[in-house]
């Protein structure tokens, strides 16, 4: 099985997915991690250098691979991954594929991002807190048609760590 956690940037995905990838004795698989591991670089360089079109490729790409050749994995996507290409087709249709969506509402992850924002191309030119309620805002309408095709929608707001992972695991056991 691959279980897939995917969900605005900062809504938790690499860090409870390494969590749960400990708890079902897994091996944790995080999308960005395995991208600038390829390329040798860090993903805030990687849209520097390359362009955020470039790193959608190689994200489809890694995401195909990841898809057709792991099994027993967490995998934590990218916070864009379900909303580009047919990112979310290869997902729906994967064999033994089961998708999660970490949903947290604009202010508990602008509170997060806050102090969050330096790795994060998309959002690291935002300097005051109305920006980045605002940018949240519109990104998150856009793109939570995408999240919600997910298999589950996780709460995840104001819960601990242990409350999200229980209800995670309620699902796969
Ligand atoms: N349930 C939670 N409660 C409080 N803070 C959390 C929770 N889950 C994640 N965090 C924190 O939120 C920040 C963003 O988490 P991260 O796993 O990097 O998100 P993503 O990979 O989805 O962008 C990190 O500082 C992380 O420790
Ligand atoms: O939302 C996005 O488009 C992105 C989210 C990032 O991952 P996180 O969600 O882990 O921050 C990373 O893939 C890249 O900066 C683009
Ligand atoms: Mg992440």
């Amino acid at each position: 099985m691959i279980v897939v956690l995917m969900g605005y940037m900062g809504s938790g995905k690499s860090t409870i997915g390494k969590k749960l990838a400990t708890l079902l004795n897994y091996d944790f698989l995080d999308l960005d991690d395995f991208i600038s591991e390829n390329e040798n670089s860090s993903i805030l360089s990687i849209f520097k250098e390359k362009g955020e079109i470039y790193f959608r490729k190689k994200e489809t790409e890694s995401l195909k691979e990841i898809i057709d050749s792991k099994e027993n994995v967490v995998l934590g996507l990218g916070g864009g991954t379900p909303c580009y290409g047919n990112n979310l087709s290869l997902l729906k249709n994967g064999k033994n594929v089961i998708t999660f969506y970490l949903k947290l509402s604009i202010k508990n992850l602008a509170e997060r991002l806050r102090t969050e924002r330096d790795e994060r191309p998309l959002i690291s030119h935002l300097t005051s807190e109305e920006e980045l309620l605002e940018f949240i805002g519109k990104h998150l309408f856009e793109r939570a048609p995408y999240y919600s095709q997910a298999d589950y929608n996780i709460n995840a707001d104001d819960k601990s760590k242990k409350d999200i992972l229980e209800n995670i695991l309620m699902h796969l056991i």
